[in-house]
């Protein structure tokens, strides 16, 4: 673990109203972790992604990305610092194919310029190629590169989850945020994708931090978590620790979910 945070949260909040969604939260991600975050519903984790990724601006406190503040840049500027995100309702553009869904992540980091896309200069062209070719690398991990000319409303739920992270990972992101990627499927690909999570984060060096209800898969998992409950963190520590921690068996109390 090295010693400066790939991700630093400090003190950070929103408040919407008179309700202070999340509150106070002070967070450090290193490189390589593969850490959870799990809270009752409601308790403010979904928010806490819309804040690192920009979709709210903090009311309180600062976000820091490899000593970069992240403060005020909305979320494609934050998509190209090195953080992406897939969400809790899958957002895929449901009438684009499967491949033209991962080039649109490409096309938020092409290097070829708009001048060069409407010219048609032969950059646009290379520029194209090369990000195809790239997108079908990804589909492939996915084992989605057959589905390539499939409709993305057409794939079934599982797939459609799979086709989301290869999205985001096809943006290079260093910071992986994976909003319950595991809602909705059966047990078999709940540990598929567990499986290629692993897998990924090896891959390609990612530090991923990672929303699920399903306690047993985020126990198995995940190095360290927090614990958030009514925007509040109520504990960090090792899955042990989380387990035994009474003020984390007070939030869940009589879901039976620990
Ligand atoms: N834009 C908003 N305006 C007002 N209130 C909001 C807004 N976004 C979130 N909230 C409120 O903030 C609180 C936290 O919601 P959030 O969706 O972050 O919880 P969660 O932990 O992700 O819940 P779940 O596990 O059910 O998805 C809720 O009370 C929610 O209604």
């Amino acid at each position: 673990m090295a010693n400066t945070p790939l991700l630093k949260v400090d003190s950070v909040g929103i408040q919407f109203g008179g309700l202070k969604a999340v509150s106070g939260v002070n967070v450090e991600l290193y490189h390589g972790e593969l850490v959870g975050l799990i809270g009752p519903n409601g308790a403010g984790k979904t928010t806490f992604f819309n804040l690192l990724t920009g979709v709210y601006v903090p009311t309180e406190g600062h976000i820091f990305l490899n000593d970069e503040k992240l403060n005020g840049l909305v979320p494609y500027q934050i998509t190209r610092k090195g953080i992406s995100r897939t969400f809790q309702n899958i957002r895929l553009f449901g009438d684009l194919s499967v491949l033209d869904n991962v080039k649109v992540a490409y096309h938020s980091l092409a290097k070829h310029s708009i001048v060069s896309s409407i010219l048609r200069l032969p950059s646009h062209f290379s520029g194209e190629r090369e990000m195809e070719k790239k997108a079908i690398e990804f589909l492939k991990i996915f084992k989605l590169d057959k589905l390539k000319d499939e409709m993305a409303k057409n794939l079934p739920y599982g797939q459609q989850r799979r086709l989301e992270i290869a999205r985001a990972l096809a943006a290079h992101p260093k910071l992986l945020l994976l909003d319950e990627p595991a809602a909705g499927m059966n047990p078999q690909e709940t540990k598929e994708l567990m499986e290629l999570i692993a897998f990924i984060r090896k891959e390609f060096n990612l530090t991923i931090l990672l929303i699920e209800h399903d306690m047993p898969l985020v126990m198995g998992v995940c190095e360290r978590i927090y614990v958030l409950d009514h925007g509040q963190l109520i504990a960090h520590g090792s899955p042990e620790e989380i387990r035994n921690n009474p003020k984390v068996i007070e939030a869940y109390l009589g879901e039976e979910v620990l």
